[in-house]
């Protein structure tokens, strides 16, 4: 049952004024002034570590107006409330379509060879499902101090919750113990993460809100240096929340849920971008290439620079990288996982091209996205989920992939977006594995030189020395990774982002209380409710914690009062990992669960057989099965050797072997492969009839 539309669209507009006039207030010159809330362009100060944190997080016009059209949607529902009869009606509230983000879907032609850029139009049912900047679903209800949007604060006793750092500290301390990943296979975790999960941030227009350690601000949850602290030469860890946005489509007025800026997909939107702009700032136009540069004294491609990154940038000359996702240069093994793919894409570009030279550039570019995309999805469902969640897994919740046949269990039922309590606790999973040091190898894989994270985070310089982005992937390949465990290695749980700007507000983070606030920003509930939804038993005391061990179950005592208090990612990586997972039970479900959700809700999922226009034939998708990792990577890197699985350290079950003996994928197949019809591609004006 709904309120009338007229008394509701009152209601709307009285509170849009509201807002605008508490915008007003916020005067830049004025908040600088009184020192609290900096209103910045850009975040400029490219030495000051919270401008840096700020730069891997992600405000657009489009994610504000989001925000802003929730905010109102709260507004207008309070003072609907203090109404009386609708009080006692107890009706269900809804923004009017003008104040709704998401009322004007986009309209789709079928059928769609390709996958739209933005992530659009991929169920027939509901256009916007996968696309970008919608919301995170929810596994579980959401936990809020006042159940529609502030932090949680207190604990059951009604105390307040211990400070993220503090737990950080106690629990999250550093230690280093190798794995059976590889540190690649840990940073394509990152790469994955980057390809489908961005929350957005609050801010300004479209740039990140600047919160201050003095600043008293409600989008501002900031981390506060406990006593007894290595941090004590600094008030707090500044962090801004992410912004809000409405949990469904038709915009009915609940609980704040968050919003993903990049398309939801298995998709490489990290390397085509998520919008149709800067897509095409990445390509050539030229045969279907994407853009390149050259690097002095090396022979291979590499990414386009750009000025607009965030690198420290010592010498004034070295630049950032330039991809699809603004995230792509805060580390040069990232950036180097980035360049295997850019180099694959026009690797294959160039064969199609001999086998099809009447092709134009946009069927060159289109057909060599959707095999470059099929690959990358054969990796992560036939070699690298397997790593991470373990066979069982794979086989209880489907992910295997097929074999001489298509997949035929596409369900347009499922809902394929990432849900909060995957993007914003499991999925960061991969920070517990991440190590301090790595290793630059030579064509051999013999190791040449040594580095530490602070070398490579957001610093080009080793990109274009000393044997540049190739010798620090393949170092990536040698090296292991660190446990699943709740220690973090030292350089992302006390150096992150340190950059030696002794002057700043905030000098340095800790990853691990970062996640643990941004759990609490999220409206996460704590780990108890992560375990009944998993199937483990609820527990009643620490001693009931059966799956963590003693030792840590003892220093969860020590910083929560009541087990009910304990963070959901502080739990989770406590507990032991599940035989042949390298994760406890409650991620490697939660994980499982998003991976098949994001398999069967996906109709270009690589395999899927039932649309005849989307699917490839039969001898060209066993073709793409053949590829491996390790062959993506001979073909691109200058490498005469590698183990069978990059994705786990050499051993004698995972032996080196030749590039030679690697088996390739035949573009044979695509000889005379039939294009589409040029469909009109989805213009994006959703926003067209909005609020302001
Ligand atoms: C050197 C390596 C890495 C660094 C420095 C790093 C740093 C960060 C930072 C600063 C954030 C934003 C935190 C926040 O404000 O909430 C973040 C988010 C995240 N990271 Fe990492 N990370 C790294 C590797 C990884 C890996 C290996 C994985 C997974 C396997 C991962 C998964 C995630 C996820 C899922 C998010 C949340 C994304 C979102 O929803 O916006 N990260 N990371």
């Amino acid at each position: 049952q709904y309120v009338p539309d007229s008394y509701i669209e009152d209601a709307f507009h009285q509170a849009a004024q509201d807002l605008e006039a508490e915008y007003k207030l916020l005067d830049y010159d004025d908040l600088i002034n009184k020192g609290s809330l900096a209103r910045k362009k850009r975040q400029t100060d490219k030495k000051d570590p919270s401008s840096l944190h700020a730069s891997v997080l992600k405000t657009t016009a489009e994610s504000q107006k989001i925000h802003d059209s929730f905010k109102i949607a709260l507004k207008a529902s309070q003072k609907l409330k203090n109404n009386v009869t609708l009080k006692q009606t107890g009706i269900k509230l809804r923004a009017p379509p003008k104040f709704c983000p998401f009322a004007f879907e986009p309209s789709c032609t079928e059928p769609v060879k390709y996958r739209q850029i933005d992530g659009s139009c991929n169920n027939p049912g509901n256009s916007l499902l996968g696309k970008a900047s919608t919301p995170f679903k929810r596994l579980l209800r959401t936990a809020y101090e006042d159940r529609i949007q502030e932090p949680r604060r207190t604990g059951e006793n009604g105390q307040l919750l211990p400070n993220p750092r503090e737990i950080a500290l106690r629990i999250h301390d550093p230690m280093d113990t190798p794995a059976r990943i590889s540190h690649y296979g840990v940073i394509f975790g990152q790469f994955i993460d980057h390809d489908f999960a961005l929350s957005a941030a609050t801010g300004f227009g479209s740039s990140p809100l600047k919160c201050t350690c003095l600043t008293d601000n409600e989008d501002c949850i900031n981390i506060p240096t406990p006593d007894m602290d290595m941090f004590n030469d600094q008030l707090c860890q500044v962090l801004t929340r992410s912004a809000a946005s409405f949990d469904k489509f038709d915009c009915s007025v609940g609980a704040r849920e968050q919003l993903n800026t990049i398309t939801h997909w298995l998709d490489l939107s990290h390397q085509y971008g998520s919008d149709q702009t800067t897509a095409n700032k990445l390509r050539s136009f030229i045969d279907g290439k994407l853009r390149t540069m050259n690097i002095n004294g090396m022979e291979r491609e590499f990414m386009p620079n750009t000025k607009t990154g965030t690198c420290v940038d010592e010498t004034n000359e070295e630049l950032c990288f330039e991809a699809g996702d603004t995230r792509t240069s805060q580390n040069l093994m990232l950036v180097s996982i980035h360049t295997v793919w850019v180099r694959e894409h026009n690797r294959i570009a160039s064969a199609l091209k001999r086998l099809n030279p009447q092709w134009t550039d946009e069927d060159l570019y289109q057909e060599t996205r959707r095999i470059v995309i099929a690959e990358y999805q054969n990796v992560i469902y036939k070699e690298w989920l397997p790593v991470v969640i373990g066979e069982d897994l794979m086989r209880a919740f489907g992910l295997n992939i097929m074999h001489k046949r298509y997949f035929m269990g596409y369900d347009q039922d499922v809902n394929p977006h990432l849900s909060a309590e995957f993007s914003t606790a499991a999925f960061r999973f991969g920070h517990t594995l991440l190590r301090s040091t790595l290793t630059k190898t030579d064509s051999e894989l013999r190791p040449f030189s040594n580095l530490t994270l602070g070398n490579i985070m957001l610093r080009p310089t080793e990109a274009y020395n000393n044997g540049g982005l190739d010798s620090i992937c393949r170092g990536l390949l040698i090296d292991p990774g660190t446990s699943f465990d709740t220690h973090f290695t030292d350089e992302i749980q006390n150096h992150l982002f340190e950059t030696g700007a002794f002057d700043a507000q905030t000098k340095r983070f800790s990853l691990s209380s970062i996640n643990i606030a941004r759990g609490r920003d999220h409206g996460l509930p704590p780990y108890n409710d992560f375990r009944k939804f998993v199937g483990l038993k609820e527990a009643k005391t620490f001693d009931d914690l059966i799956e963590i061990p003693p030792n840590v179950r003892e220093r969860l005592k020590e910083v929560y009062r009541s087990v009910n208090d304990i963070d959901a990612f502080t739990g989770a990586t406590s507990e032991i990992p599940l035989p042949g997972s390298l994760l406890g039970p409650t991620f490697s479900d939660i994980v499982a669960r998003q991976f098949r959700d994001l398999k069967f809700g996906d109709r270009y999922y690589y395999e899927n057989g039932n649309n005849e226009t989307i699917r490839f034939t039969l001898k060209q998708l066993n073709q793409i099965r053949r590829g491996t990792m390790s062959r993506i990577m001979c073909d691109n890197l200058d490498l005469k050797f590698i183990q069978r699985n990059a994705f786990e350290p050499p051993s004698n079950e995972n032996p080196i072997v030749s590039c030679a003996s690697l088996k390739k994928v035949n573009l044979k197949r695509w000889r005379g492969e039939p294009l589409p019809v040029r469909e009109t591609f989805f213009s994006n004006n959703f926003n067209n009839n909005f609020f302001f």
